[in-house]
């Protein structure tokens, strides 16, 4: 199968219980709950996206014909010595491409690998770390995982609702855009309220890296 990449770079984990990690970033092209067009943002399913993940055009993206040549790009961009290469498949949204062969091919390439996904559609066996966004209103079917980060608040998502899923870490995330500071009390107020629940702040927003 070939694989659609948006951008593919290295940088530190930014958010969740890996931030600070060293990490090379395979974002994929597509995503199942918006195009990715401004004009179609409000009409989707998913409407605060702060990507963007549409067509190939990013830094080293581009059209990968089989999981040989995007394991090999992927290995290419890990610049570290010592401690495990990270691999983090995004998107858009990821599981509409990484499969077997792809998990097969980073793996043999020494990586421990993570996916940020929405939880839309169940994670294929091999994957490390699992990270899930739930969406309002969006099917839930990867109910299980390392960490569940609910983007806060979305209205009709309560916390409490999924709390007691498979997940080891949970986390609140302040929705970005134009209420992030509100978004962040809110947050801040419903962790102090509900211990369980920890925040995440987008750290690689606050210090300017990708
Ligand atoms: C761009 S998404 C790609 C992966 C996948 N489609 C998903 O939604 O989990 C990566 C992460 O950013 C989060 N995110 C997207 N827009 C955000 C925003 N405006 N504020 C905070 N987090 C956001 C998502 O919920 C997800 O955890
Ligand atoms: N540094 C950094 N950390 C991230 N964690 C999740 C991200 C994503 O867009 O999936 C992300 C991102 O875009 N950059
Ligand atoms: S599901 Fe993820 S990639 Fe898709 S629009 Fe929502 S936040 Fe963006
Ligand atoms: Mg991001």
């Amino acid at each position: 199968m070939a694989y659609m990449v948006k951008e593919l770079f290295a940088t530190l984990q930014g958010e969740g219980a890996q931030a600070g990690r060293a990490s090379v970033f395979c974002r994929f092209a597509g995503c199942n709950l918006w195009s990715g067009r401004e004009a179609d943002r409000d009409a989707a399913a998913c409407r605060f996206c702060d990507t963007d993940f549409v067509g190939t055009d990013g830094e080293n993206g581009g059209r990968f014909a089989d999981a040989e040549l995007l394991a090999a790009a992927i290995a290419a961009q890990w610049r570290g010595t010592g401690g495990r290469p990270y691999v983090v498949f995004t998107g858009g949204e990821p599981l509409l491409q990484l499969d077997a062969p792809l998990i097969e091919a980073v793996r043999a390439r020494g990586f421990e690998i993570a996916v940020e996904t929405n939880g839309t559609i169940e994670a294929p066996p091999g994957i490390d770390w699992i990270c899930v966004s739930p969406k309002q209103g969006q099917p839930l079917r990867q109910r299980a995982g390392s960490e569940l980060k609910l983007v806060f608040p979305q209205p009709g998502l309560d916390p409490a609702d999924l709390a007691e899923l498979g997940f080891t870490h949970h986390w609140l995330q302040p929705m970005d855009g134009p209420q992030r500071l509100r978004n962040t009390e809110q947050a801040v107020a419903y962790c102090l309220e509900h211990p369980r629940w920890r925040l995440s702040v987008q750290t690689h927003k606050m210090i300017g890296i990708p």
